[in-house]
């Protein structure tokens, strides 16, 4: 297992110069906005253009975060390449499957190296043990070869962080790719192609995955980003390889967001934010099931509300979600949890940056008006509930932290969770728009967790089992004494 060392740390990997000066769109932020348009949350016009280039302004993401791994009992024992011996490895072809999905801006440059320094520990354990690293991922969603998503614009920062010359193949199967492994020195990674480039990967074909496998002797898994997805590269490929195991920065994403949160130190409390109830409902119930205190903030407090007949006046609203909304309050009173609504919020006359504010009480919205922030005696009643807890995950803005007018909420979050940190609370981080609030307020580095996976990280916040992680080889069993 990675061990935890320095607060400075990825996972491991003391952050470089450039990984702390690289401030660029999180991935999976950024593919969020251009999977949902600002109009389709009830937003038009100049506005939501406006807010989709602030947005995408202050994505900041270098994620650095402290690894302290807590292997929780459920945390999904699965096996880890920390598990395999020296002999295990040595010589050995090892398939490495890694999310290198990282943003390129026009000019193939990449904005936020996050993911590949992730990967980082892993592909180094297995040098350091004489393993040939056959490194795989997909970049994007092309749909056949397509140059630009071509891995080639990786390959200076991989070797760079890895201090060898790491090659590169121009296809991920087939004879060429064959003599490259072939001629791979122990210590050596070959950066395969895009996976994405075949159909064969997203479809999970069985001969595909055979290809691929045909390449190694065995496989590590630590594309967390990309484990909710059951393709050749993820699953399809464990089929054909043994041992298959989990890599380091998999193995952390699991002890975080399946250890710690069912196996929480208590109190234990979950924050969850964002613009809609419909795309958290999963969350919020698997998380009633586990948590002592709920706080609710963002853009779904107000269908919450509505139910609880209150005026919203134009905030955003999901009419068939009313009933909903209630019955996650009754869930929380049956289950003893303290569901917590904000008591005032930040409201304005126009979705805007420059709107007009103020602050009213969460049974005061005029019409005409939306809230579009938590106001300050909800984040004192937020903060005062989350100073009794010891371990606290965070989901979704509280607001719409994008304008500054009302990211304060948000920002004062973000900020008592790494005082929470400093004082030994453990605090983990969902992935999405959480990630980009925390690495805004500049406290990325505090905090117990961080995700790489957006996608990934609701799954398994869902409770759902990811198709790549339950696909690897579980862990032996303790050896009784
Ligand atoms: N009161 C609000 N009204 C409208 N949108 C909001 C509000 N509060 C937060 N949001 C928006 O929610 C979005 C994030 O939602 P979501 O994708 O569900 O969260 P996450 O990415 O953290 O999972 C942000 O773009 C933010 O502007
Ligand atoms: O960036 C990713 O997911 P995310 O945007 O949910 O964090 C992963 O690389 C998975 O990519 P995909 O959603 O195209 O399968």
């Amino acid at each position: 297992m990675a061990s935890a060392t320095a607060s400075h740390t990825l996972c491991g990997i003391p952050a470089t110069s450039s990984s702390t000066t690289n401030k660029v769109i999180a991935p999976s932020s950024a593919r969020f906005l251009a999977k949902t348009p600002l109009r389709r949350l009830g937003f038009a016009g100049a506005a939501a253009d406006s807010l989709f280039t602030n947005h995408v302004a202050t994505k900041l993401r270098s994620i650095k975060s402290s690894s302290k791994p807590v292997r929780g009992v459920a945390s999904m024992a699965k096996k880890s390449v920390g598990d395999l011996s020296a002999a295990e490895l040595k010589g050995k072809k090892v398939f490495v499957r890694a999310d290198l999905n990282v943003p390129l801006d026009d000019n193939q440059n990449i904005t936020d190296d996050t993911r590949i320094r992730a990967a980082v520990p892993t592909i180094k354990h297995l040098m350091a043990n004489g393993a040939k690293v056959i490194l795989s991922s997909h970049l994007g969603r092309p749909k056949g070869v397509t140059p630009k998503y071509s891995l080639a614009p990786l390959v200076p920062r991989l070797s760079e962080l890895l201090g060898i010359q790491v090659v590169k193949a121009e296809d991920c199967i087939g004879p060429e790719v064959e003599k490259l492994v072939a001629s791979l020195p122990e210590g050596g990674v070959l950066l395969l192609e895009n996976v994405r480039f075949y159909k064969e990967e997203e479809k999970n074909e069985p001969e595909f995955a055979k290809k691929l496998a045909s390449l190694a002797d065995l496989y590590v898994n630590d594309a967390f980003g990309t484990a909710h997805r059951a393709h050749a590269s993820t699953e399809g490929v464990t089929k054909f390889l043994k041992p298959s195991v989990a890599g380091f920065l998999l193995q952390k994403e699991l002890d975080y967001l399946v250890g710690a949160v069912s196996n929480p130190k208590r109190p234990f409390a979950a924050i969850v934010g964002g613009s809609k109830v419909s795309s958290k409902i999963g969350v919020i119930e698997s998380l009633l099931e586990k948590c002592d205190i709920l706080l609710l903030g963002g853009g779904m407090i107000f269908t919450f509300y509505k139910a609880q007949g209150l005026s919203v006046g134009s905030s955003l609203v999901e009419e068939d979600k009313l009933e909903l909304a209630t019955s996650l309050l009754q869930k929380a009173k049956a289950k003893g949890v303290s569901l917590l609504l904000p008591s005032d919020v930040v409201i304005a006359d126009k979705f805007a940056p420059d709107a007009n504010s103020k602050i009213v009480p969460s049974s005061a919205i005029p019409d005409g008006w939306m809230g579009l922030d938590i106001g300050p005696d909800s984040v004192k009643t937020f903060n005062d509930a989350l100073d009794t807890t010891k371990t606290v995950i965070w989901n979704g803005p509280m607001g719409v932290f994008e304008f500054d007018k009302f990211a304060v909420g948000t920002e004062a979050i973000a900020k008592k969770l790494a005082d929470l940190s400093g004082k030994g609370v453990t605090t983990i981080i969902g992935g999405g728009d959480s990630v980009a609030a925390v690495e805004k307020v500049g406290v990325a580095s505090v905090m117990s967790h961080i995700s790489t996976g957006g996608g990934a990280s609701l799954e398994l916040l869902e409770g759902k089992v990811l198709p790549g992680v339950i696909a690897l080889d579980e862990a032996d069993a303790p050896v009784a004494v």
